[in-house]
C-alpha cells in the first residue's frame, strides 16, 4: 500500500549530488519532488532523470514561464519532452500565453502561480495588485483556468477561496507551508501543513522545513504522518 503523502518537496539544493540524496531520502513518504530554477540552470535537463531516480517519483518542474505567448509556448515544447508532471507558468502572463503553454506541454499539468507567496498584502497593493490577496488571486486563478490550467500555485490562506472559485477538478498546489511554530524565512502568508490540506489544497509545497532539518527524511515522515489526520 503506498503511504505516499500529498507533498512536493523543493529540491532547491546548490548542487545535485544534495538533490538527489534529499530525493532519495523522501520519496519513501512523499508523493512529488519539486527541481527549480536553481537545480535547473545550473545542470539543465539531465536534472531530471536524476531527482526520478528508480523510484519513478512525480516530477514537478517549477520554471515560472512569464513571456510572450510565442516564447512560453517553445520553451514549453522544449521541457515537454522530459515528461514532468506538473509545469509552471506565472498566472500574470495571461489567458494567451497560459493557453500557449497548455497546447506545447500536453502531457504535463500546467499550474498557473497566482500570486508569489513571498509577497505580503502591503506588497502586492504597492505592486498595484488590486483588492485583498484573496480577491486577486481568485481572479487570476478564473483567468487561468479559463485559458485551459488544469493546476493552480496559490498561498494555502487563499486556497478555499480558490476552490470556491473553480471548483473541485482543478489541482490546487499550496507553498508558504510552515510547521507550526518554524521559521517562515522568506515567505510572507503562509499556513501550517494541516491547515492547507483541509482548506482544500491537494498538493503542499514544502523546501527548507524538509530539505533544512538534520534529517530530511524524518522531517517528511513526520508531516506526511500528520497529514493523515487530516480529513477533508
Ligand atoms: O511555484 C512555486 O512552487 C512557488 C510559488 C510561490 O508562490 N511560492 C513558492 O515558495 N514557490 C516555491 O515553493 C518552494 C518553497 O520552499 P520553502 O519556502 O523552502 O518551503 C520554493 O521552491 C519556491 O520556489
Amino acid at each position: 500500500m503506498s503511504t505516499s503523502a500529498p507533498i512536493a518537496v523543493a529540491l532547491d539544493a546548490p548542487d545535485l549530488d544534495t538533490a538527489a540524496h534529499w530525493a532519495g531520502l523522501v520519496t519513501p513518504h512523499v508523493s512529488t519532488v519539486k527541481v527549480g530554477l536553481e537545480l535547473y540552470l545550473r545542470y539543465g535537463p539531465d536534472v531530471i532523470a536524476s531527482v526520478r531516480g528508480a523510484s519513478g517519483v512525480q516530477v514537478f518542474l517549477d520554471l515560472k514561464l512569464h513571456d510572450i505567448p510565442n516564447t512560453v509556448a517553445a520553451a514549453a515544447r522544449a521541457v515537454a519532452r522530459l515528461k514532468p508532471a506538473i509545469l509552471t507558468v506565472h498566472a500574470s502572463g495571461g489567458p494567451a500565453m497560459i493557453k500557449a503553454a497548455v497546447e506545447a506541454a500536453p502531457n504535463s499539468q500546467i499550474a498557473a502561480v497566482t500570486l508569489l507567496t513571498s509577497l505580503s498584502e502591503t506588497d502586492l497593493a504597492a505592486l498595484g495588485v488590486q483588492g485583498t490577496p484573496v480577491d486577486a488571486a481568485r481572479r487570476l486563478a478564473a483567468i487561468a483556468v479559463g485559458a485551459g490550467a488544469q493546476a493552480l500555485v496559490c498561498s494555502p490562506r487563499e486556497v478555499a477561496a480558490v476552490r470556491a472559485e473553480v471548483g473541485p477538478g482543478i489541482t490546487l498546489i499550496t507553498p508558504g507551508v510552515r510547521p507550526a511554530g518554524a521559521d517562515t524565512q522568506d515567505q510572507a502568508r503562509v499556513a501550517t501543513p494541516e491547515d492547507a490540506l483541509s482548506h482544500g489544497a491537494d498538493l503542499l509545497v514544502i523546501g527548507r522545513p524538509i530539505t533544512g532539518a538534520p534529517d530530511p527524511g524524518a522531517a517528511a515522515a513526520a508531516i506526511a504522518a500528520a497529514l493523515r489526520k487530516v480529513s477533508h
